[in-house]
């Protein structure tokens, strides 16, 4: 659905000259949310505004839709952009008109007639959970509020793909994690595909199929995130479970350090290793998440006894061990 292939921006010139993005590639594959992680200054900004044209790749191929966007002339662009909603950060409301007219903003620049506006407005605020709204100014909304008028309004011209410029940076933990629910929901819905930049992990844990990390305007790793958050030594796992240290004068003893998502998880591992070897098993430090809805964790286990090697190789053997960790 977007396919980012050697994407290269270069602001300035000469000494002054900045890689904002060096070579990303990256697939948005439709239907799914995708993730772009990274601090500030990483190039997110870039990327996300690399995707609609407002800033043009310096070289590289953007396509959207089936649409090599760095080919297409003004008029074509223009029809383009109304196929790529956008949602922002401070998001971005005319102050002067209600939520119904914020709402019917971009259909009123397509030109369509002030009944289906209308109607399709009411959609809208359904849509979002809004419809009591309808005649608010946006300084009478909540942040969570507006960030749904911001959404029905990137919905108004039924878009196939919707970006999220930190859409629920300036939202507190409960707000963000309804307006997270929505898009998600909203993505299985209307089988929208999202693209979204953020700097918080909450969001690629709540929400994202895929992530991809961006540092320096490099990415640096990029993969599903059910994937990534079991795989020994990505960044994306570490993020979640920051490396747990074994309590010293341990020397001597079995350690493993396992990792479990997925199916796994809701099995009695450690019960079936306690009952086919003779071990005995201590757990050092550990954290459970909950991912997208399911439950992904990582134990420090300390082994003892005669079967303590074996027990290791065992889980080994089921892929449990984040080898490379313990
Ligand atoms: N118009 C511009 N002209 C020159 N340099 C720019 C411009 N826009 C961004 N940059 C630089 O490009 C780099 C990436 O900026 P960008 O805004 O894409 O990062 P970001 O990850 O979105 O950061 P933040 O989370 O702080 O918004 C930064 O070093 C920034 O200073």
């Amino acid at each position: 659905m977007i396919r980012f292939q050697n994407v290269r921006k270069v602001y300035g010139t000469g000494e002054q000259a900045l890689a904002a993005l060096d070579d990303v590639t990256l697939h948005v594959p439709e239907g799914e949310i995708f993730g772009v992680l990274g601090q500030s200054g990483a190039g997110k900004s870039t990327l996300i505004r690399c995707v609609n044209l407002l800033e043009r790749p310096t070289s590289g191929s953007v396509v959207v839709n089936g649409q090599e966007m760095t080919s297409l002339s003004p008029p074509e662009l223009r029809k383009a952009r109304q196929q790529i909603g956008i949602i922002f950060q401070h998001f971005n409301l005319l102050r002067s008109r209600t939520v119904a007219e914020n709402i019917a903003f971009p259909l009123e620049v397509v030109g369509q007639p002030k009944a289906q506006r209308d109607t399709r407005v009411k959609e809208l605020l359904s849509l979002v959970g809004l419809s009591d709204k309808i005649n608010a100014y946006p300084s009478q909304l909540s942040g969570g509020q507006k960030q749904r008028v911001g959404i029905a309004r990137a919905l108004a011209c039924e878009p196939k793909v919707l970006l999220s410029d930190e859409a629920t940076s300036a939202l507190d933990p409960q707000t963000t994690r309804s307006i997270l629910d929505l898009l998600r929901d909203l993505n299985r819905r209307l089988k929208l595909t999202v693209l979204l930049i953020t700097h918080e992990m909450t969001v690629v844990k709540h929400i994202c199929d895929r992530v991809a990390v961006l540092r320096a305007g490099r990415v640096v790793e990029q993969g599903l995130v059910d994937e990534l958050i079991v795989r020994p030594g990505s960044e994306i796992a570490s993020e979640f479970f920051p490396r747990i240290v074994p309590p010293s004068g341990r020397n001597g003893a079995v350690l493993a350090t396992i990792t479990f998502a997925g199916a796994s998880a809701d099995e009695p591992i450690l019960s079936s290793i306690l009952r086919t070897y003779d071990v005995g098993i201590n757990i050092l430090g550990g954290g459970i998440e909950t991912v997208r809805e399911k439950r992904v964790g990582r134990l420090l286990l300390e082994l003892s006894g005669p079967d303590a090697n074996a027990a290791r190789s065992h889980l080994e053997r089921m892929g449990l061990l984040a080898e490379g960790a313990t």
